[in-house]
């Protein structure tokens, strides 16, 4: 049988970085599948239909936890996000390396699931930084901003549950702890495999 593929899973409160990062790994690390969420959130400006998010309507994604079609999902800042129990699942029992981009609450419920699973964190250098970023991004209006600094309160005291905590004060430096965390992992995993390999030849089976 196909060995199942390594499970990521990044979180970080709004605007700490994480969709960059995410994006500069996958431009160095091509075996690496990221899931696309399901969202009752309305789309940015360049944001586009089943590229960053499926953009559904609230009813529809009532349907969807009803029929059991999340792996796991939360309410975010006032909208809904989720996992495709299907392509994740499918994913991983092809031996392929997923990534998840979703809150803190998902992140749990992931590991839950999941006990392999790898949870990274992502902080911001500090609060100033923080909401320097979500202006500076200028995708979302005054009141938007303020909830998600709000809420990064609360999501950033989550960080002690996660196995690795990245600090994203110089980009290239937290692309840089993000690829090692993920290689590691990689390279763990082989080790534990050629183990069991070992042990099942020694055993005749
Ligand atoms: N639980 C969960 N959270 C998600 C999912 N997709 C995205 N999120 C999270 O929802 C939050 C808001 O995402 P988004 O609206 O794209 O805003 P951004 O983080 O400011 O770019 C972030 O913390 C995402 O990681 C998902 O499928 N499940
Ligand atoms: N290390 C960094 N230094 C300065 N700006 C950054 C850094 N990382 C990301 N940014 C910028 O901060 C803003 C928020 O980043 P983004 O990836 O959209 O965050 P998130 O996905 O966590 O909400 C973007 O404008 C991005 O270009």
């Amino acid at each position: 049988m196909e060995m199942p593929g390594n499970l990521y899973v990044v979180a970080a409160p709004s605007g700490a970085g994480k969709s960059s990062l995410v994006k500069a790994l996958l431009e160095v690390d091509s075996h690496l599948n990221v899931s696309v969420s399901h969202t009752t959130r309305q789309p940015r400006g360049q944001e586009q239909h089943g590229r960053e998010y499926f953009f559904i309507q609230p009813d529809e994604f009532k349907a969807m936890i009803e029929r059991g079609e999340f792996v796991e999902w939360a309410a975010v800042h006032g909208n809904h996000y989720g996992t495709s129990r299907g392509v994740i699942e499918g994913l991983l029992t092809q031996g392929k390396d997923v990534l998840l981009e979703i809150d803190w609450q998902g992140a749990l419920q992931i590991r839950k699931l999941f006990p392999a699973a790898v949870l990274i964190f992502i902080l911001p250098p500090s609060w100033e930084e923080l909401e320097q970023r979500l202006r500076r991004r200028g995708e979302d209006q005054a009141d938007v901003i303020a909830t998600r600094l709000e809420n990064a309160r609360t999501e950033v005291a989550q960080a002690q549950f996660f196995d690795y905590v990245i600090i994203n004060a110089l980009f290239e430096t937290a692309v840089f702890d993000l690829k090692t965390v993920v290689h590691s992992q990689r390279l763990k995993y082989a080790a534990q495999r050629r183990a069991k390999a070992a042990v099942f030849h020694s055993l005749g089976i």
